[in-house]
């Protein structure tokens, strides 16, 4: 990521807002800017397939395996502000294709560390667990709070916006579908 120019639009901003990019307290905002961006765009450099790696491939668990309640931050594309909320992503191995709990939700970090848009982060999401793990099925349902429609614009506090993605056997299942959103609902 090229920090300096970073450095330099900002404070572009900040004397076309009409501030002091000299002032005490802005004068290291460019800077810390920079850094803050390195750490919530560092998705743009990364591949969410690469935390997948095949454990346990001995186990032959085909049934439905659920990590809900994740909590994630984004930035949305149209405005650059936060969207944030929690994704329950699950999936059905097979043939043993199982992988570690915890790399479902580092898929989802890496996902969210973009501009992003909320319909483009949950089939992306479903996307590299099918590419990567040829499970029998996906299901990714993701809740956000989009801050550019609660302190700006149409100023909706307190709205959500959910997307769902289902893919292989959850498009044709409806019972396996149903099991999955129960799960999701379950004790929320
Ligand atoms: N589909 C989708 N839309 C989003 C997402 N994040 C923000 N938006 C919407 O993107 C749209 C951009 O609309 P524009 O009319 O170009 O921008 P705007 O004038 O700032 O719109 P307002 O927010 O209505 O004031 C808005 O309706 C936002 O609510 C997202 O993740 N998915
Ligand atoms: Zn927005």
């Amino acid at each position: 990521m090229d920090k300096e120019k970073i450095q330099r639009a900002v404070r572009d901003i900040l004397e076309a807002i009409g501030e002091d990019p000299d002032r005490e307290g802005l004068i290291d905002t460019p800077k810390r800017i920079a850094k803050m961006y390195d750490e919530i765009f560092e998705g743009l450099v990364a591949d969410p397939k690469d935390h997948l790696d095949i454990y346990f491939e001995d186990e032959k668990h085909e049934e439905m395996v659920l990590v809900k309640d994740i909590p994630f931050y984004s930035v949305c594309e149209h405005h650059l502000v936060p969207f944030f909320g929690k994704a329950h992503v699950g999936y059905i191995p097979k043939g043993g294709k199982l992988t570690g709990l915890s790399k479902l939700a580092r898929v989802v970090d890496t996902v969210a560390k973009r501009p992003q848009l909320q319909e483009r982060l949950t089939s992306m999401i479903a996307e590299t667990i099918m590419d990567k793990l040829d499970p029998h099925g996906v299901i990714v349902v993701v809740e956000a709070e989009h801050m550019c429609m609660t302190m700006r614009g149409v100023k909706k506090s307190g709205s959500k916006t959910v997307t769902s993605v289902v893919r292989g056997i959850f498009k044709t299942d409806a019972k396996a579908r149903a099991e999955a959103m129960s799960l999701i609902q379950f004790g929320s």
